[in-house]
């Protein structure tokens, strides 16, 4: 049977009006909200319904990433199952337990790497792991940690003294100390380089493969594609679409690219591809793409036509995702 290591039901976290929801620091809404100048759904005179019924689980083993447009409620989520919010209604287990009242419990087997670990910064990295270090029970090597994050050679620099990158990864390490079972990771990879991403990505692969699970918010959708097992988008509080990254992406369509030589006109195209014209390039958008894509190149090679700038792709997760926030009835037009 599988087990779950996260359970969420019926979540919900409404901010001001008296409900229980204190905690969270208050953030922009992002240009999904209030950039746009518009009234937020949700704000109904008794406060602002950031989370608005999630269900969920997260299994043990699995890298699970919450993705959303800004300001839909991924932070107010973790929070709770942080153990840092009470919910306003719903239910939510970490390891079996509720992560507010049965804190105590649960801290230690949890590592979180917040958006910004707010490290003193006149200490060293040692120092900062030590500081770290006395409040778990039974801390992993401090060389070890800094080990898996790449930072042993920074060991004596000044918190301050580090790059934006570098200090991610110092969050990281610290919430890598006391051998968490569920690891909570908001925003892992922000300001790093595209190396030390890979490397953090491999690191979060092997934490995986050894048995951790893995909650894990992100903007990059190519991270949570390339990384999670499954995934669920939020907009305005509630889940649009759920499932593995290839579930997400299946409903959305193909594309063949390319350009046509001068002289051959779109509608030269066999009837059967409909084809889209814009400045730049021709797009045709597929449910079948091995078979329009054979049709094309037949198509191509009986008339001699070189298609230039040739592409053939299955739908990514960014496309997905813009498509899915897009078909938002609340939602109008920006990400
Ligand atoms: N303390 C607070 N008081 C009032 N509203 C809040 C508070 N904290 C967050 N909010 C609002 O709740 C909504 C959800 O915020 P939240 O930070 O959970 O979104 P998010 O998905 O993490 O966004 P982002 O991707 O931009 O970080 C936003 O509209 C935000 O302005």
């Amino acid at each position: 049977m599988t087990e779950h290591v996260i359970e969420v039901t019926g979540l919900r976290r409404r901010y001001g009006g008296g409900g229980s929801a204190a905690g969270a620091k208050k953030k922009g809404t992002g240009i999904a909200g209030a950039a746009l100048g518009r009234k937020r759904g949700g704000d109904d005179g008794k406060g602002f319904e950031a989370v608005r019924g999630l269900d969920f689980s997260v299994r043990r083993g699995e890298v699970f990433a919450l993705l959303g447009t800004n300001g839909a409620g991924k932070t107010s989520t973790v929070e709770v199952l942080e153990g840092l919010a009470a919910p306003t209604a719903g239910t939510v287990s970490v390891l079996g337990m509720d992560p507010l009242t049965d804190r105590a419990a649960v801290r230690p087997r949890i590592g979180i790497m917040l958006q910004e670990g707010g490290f003193p910064s006149d200490l060293t990295v040692t120092e900062t792991a030590r500081m770290w270090s006395g409040c778990v029970s039974e801390p992993r090597p401090i060389q070890e940690a800094l080990e898996m994050v790449d930072m042993e050679d920074r060991a004596s620099t000044r918190v301050k003294m580090l790059s934006g990158g570098e200090r991610r990864r110092l969050d990281l390490a610290m919430a890598l100390l006391g051998y968490p079972e569920v690891l909570f990771l908001d925003e892992p990879t922000t300001g790093l380089d595209p190396e030390a991403r890979q490397q953090t990505w491999a690191l979060i692969r092997r934490l995986r493969d050894s048995g951790t699970s893995i909650m894990l918010t992100t903007h990059y959708l190519d991270e949570a594609e390339k990384l999670a097992d499954r995934l669920a988008i939020m907009h305005e509080g509630r889940i649009v679409h759920a499932g593995t990254p290839a579930e997400v992406t299946a409903a959305q369509p193909s594309r063949i690219t390319f350009r046509l030589p001068a002289g051959v006109a779109p509608a030269h195209l066999p009837v059967t591809l409909r084809a889209a014209e814009y400045v730049d390039r021709i797009e045709i958008r597929t449910q079948n793409l091995q078979d329009d894509l054979a049709e094309l190149l037949l198509w191509a090679r009986q008339n001699g036509v070189v298609l230039d700038q040739l592409n053939a792709r299955t739908a990514s997760l960014e496309e997905a995702f813009l498509d899915i926030a897009r078909q938002q009835p609340q939602y109008e037009g920006a990400l």
